[in-house]
């Protein structure tokens, strides 16, 4: 039976957090097993996944896999053995599947059991081939990558990761090979989902090696798109591989079903049979009053920036509040409540269960003392608050020695700059660790670290959003494409419905972060499935309700 709060949020899209670690981390994670014996079982897991992909690929792509012609680009070390093996499953299953030896020495018990199986080598990659494998190297780069030229019509599939592509940042080193899968081993890397790792390493796969207990804590949780199947009762059951695959999808034009587990008990769960955390707004108390509800307080627009006012605004109607009040000089007030009636412009805070600082102010001095003092009536009465734009160069040295800040802006805070605020920020703050990892687009180091500097969540914006808390709560990644959002006042947007989340959700700021982040970009989906980019920030306000 279904509770009246189930019943109202049984169609909201839910945003499960799946663990990612380093390359380093899963290597750290394997090593136990090596020293144990198991490195050839764990290899023969991986390559009978790889080869279970690439017969699902194959069978997708050609409606048989018998007869199929499949070329492996085999490099010197581990991630080569790999795909010897695969390629020798894949003889097994009628594929002609052949190898080419990209370097003088390969893994030669998975050499012999390719020739075993009938495989030939060859020195040349074949036009005609339905199926490029790369395995040339995976976690084990180091230096610079020379990516050999591959036929335009082959579909590319990587084993691990795509060689040339760093496995903890995603940057490319010398050249890299562009795979349309990445079947990867033992637990997502960050290096697939973050800088050109993302575009490099196209849709993913996940096979479990059975690392398990060895993994450590993850480097973060990748928020992904969940969309409950309408018509049926509890949550979403992530219960298949398929399930998963399909949650791991990254190409805009994909639709995402996901499995339904047939059981009670609704939610999500991995293929451990473990829960998943699952982001998931929920909708008002059906006893709620708009003041219970939550008001949110807006200080946003400026004489020269009225717009911000309007979409921020218009956000947070959208995303759902008790009620929204606007503090804005008056002409910027009135163009408000015209556009929106329901908004209500007040200079007093009181009732506010949270707050928009920062949206438009642009340097208004007055604006900007305005904004310094409701972020003290925030920080004293600890009401949740977005901090935003130009509210963000109040963040000093100076402010978080006060008394009244004790050095931390505290966690119901939540920062929202992109990386150019972010470096403005830390240059402030005179931090060298800050501006390195900025300035290598270490933005899973870089927005951790600006949550401990300041004592606030952090959310770093970008085509990859990082949100990261003070304290020893991983930091979590939004990396689902949503590239029409790199148009002025989506920002603005953003701190809307952080704003309307934090007052009305009860949930900690770091989650309301998240959601909004991940709401925001699905907003944009919808409205731009293929990422051509045709529209502007107020096209959001129309499906942020959806
Ligand atoms: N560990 C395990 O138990 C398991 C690991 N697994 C798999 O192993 C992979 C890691 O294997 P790994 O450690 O052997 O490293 P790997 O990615 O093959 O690269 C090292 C080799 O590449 C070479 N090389 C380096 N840089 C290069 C460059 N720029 N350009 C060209 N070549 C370059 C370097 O040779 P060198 O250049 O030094 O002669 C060296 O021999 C991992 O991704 C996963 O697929 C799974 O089977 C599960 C169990
Ligand atoms: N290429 C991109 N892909 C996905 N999201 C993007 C991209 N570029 C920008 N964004 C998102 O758009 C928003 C832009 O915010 P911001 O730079 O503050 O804009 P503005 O100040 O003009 O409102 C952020 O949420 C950011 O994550």
């Amino acid at each position: 039976m279904l509770t009246q709060r189930d019943s109202q949020n049984r169609d909201e899209p839910g945003y499960p957090l799946i663990p990612v670690w380093t390359g380093e981390q899963i290597r750290a994670a394997e090593k136990p097993l090596l020293d144990a014996g198991e490195g050839e079982a764990l290899m023969r897991r991986a390559s009978w996944g790889l080869a279970a992909h690439i017969l699902q690929i194959l069978q997708a792509q050609r409606g048989s896999v018998y007869g199929a012609t499949v070329v492996g680009l085999i490099g010197s070390g581990n991630n080569g053995g790999d795909g010897l093996y695969a390629l020798a499953s894949l003889r097994r299953r009628g594929v002609d599947a052949r190898a080419v030896l990209l370097r003088p020495t390969c893994h030669t018990q998975a050499l012999t059991a390719f020739c075993q199986a009938g495989g030939q080598l060859q020195t040349t990659i074949d036009d005609g081939a339905d199926l490029i494998l790369d395995a040339v190297v995976g976690t084990g780069f180091s230096g610079s990558f020379d990516a050999p030229s591959l036929p335009q019509d082959s579909v590319v599939v990587a084993c691990d990761l795509p060689s040339g592509v760093d496995a903890e940042t995603g940057a490319v080193r010398g050249t890299a090979i562009r795979a349309d899968h990445t079947v990867t081993f033992g637990g997502l890397k960050t290096g697939l989902l973050l800088g050109q790792g993302r575009a490099f390493s196209g849709v993913l796969h996940t096979v479990d090696i059975g690392l398990g207990a060895h993994l450590p804590e993850p480097a973060g949780y990748v928020m992904s798109e969940l969309v409950d199947i309408p018509g049926t009762t509890g949550g979403a059951g992530i219960t298949t591989q398929a399930g998963v695959d399909n949650l791991l999808r990254f190409r805009p034009r994909d639709t995402r079903r996901i499995d339904h587990s047939s059981g009670s008990g609704g939610a999500a769960r991995n293929l451990a049979g473990e829960a998943v955390p699952v982001l998931r707004r929920r909708g008002p108390d059906a006893d709620a009053h708009k003041y219970s509800r939550g008001v949110l307080h807006l200080l946003v627009g400026s004489p020269r920036y009225p717009g911000a006012a309007q979409l921020s605004v218009g956000a947070a109607l959208a995303t759902g509040v008790g009620m929204a009040q606007v503090q804005a000089p008056d002409a910027v007030a009135q163009a408000v409540v015209n556009h929106w009636p329901e908004t209500v412009a007040s200079d007093q805070a009181e009732r506010a269960a949270a707050m928009v600082i920062g949206p438009g102010l642009g340097d208004d001095s007055q604006r900007l003392a305005q904004a310094e003092a409701l972020l003290q009536q925030s920080r004293r009465n600890a009401v949740p608050c977005v901090l935003d734009a130009s509210a963000l160069e109040l963040i000093t040295p100076e402010l978080l020695a006060d008394a009244g800040y004790a050095g931390s802006l505290g966690k119901h805070t939540v920062l929202t700059p992109h990386t150019g605020e972010a470096q403005k920020l830390a240059e402030r703050l005179g931090d060298l660790q800050l501006q390195d990892a900025l300035a290598e687009q270490k933005v899973l180091a870089a927005a951790p670290r600006l949550a401990q500097l300041t004592g606030a969540v952090v959310v770093l914006k970008g085509p990859v959003t990082v949100i990261a808390a003070p304290g020893d709560e991983p930091p979590l990644l939004h990396t689902e494409p949503a590239p029409g959002l790199a148009t002025a006042g989506t920002g603005d947007v953003l701190a809307g419905i952080i704003g309307a989340l934090l007052a009305t959700q009860e949930e900690s700021a770091r989650y309301c972060a998240a959601l909004g982040v991940a709401l925001h970009a699905a907003a944009a989906r919808r409205l731009d499935p293929r990422g051509h980019g045709r529209f502007g920030a107020s096209a959001l306000l129309g499906v942020l309700a959806d």
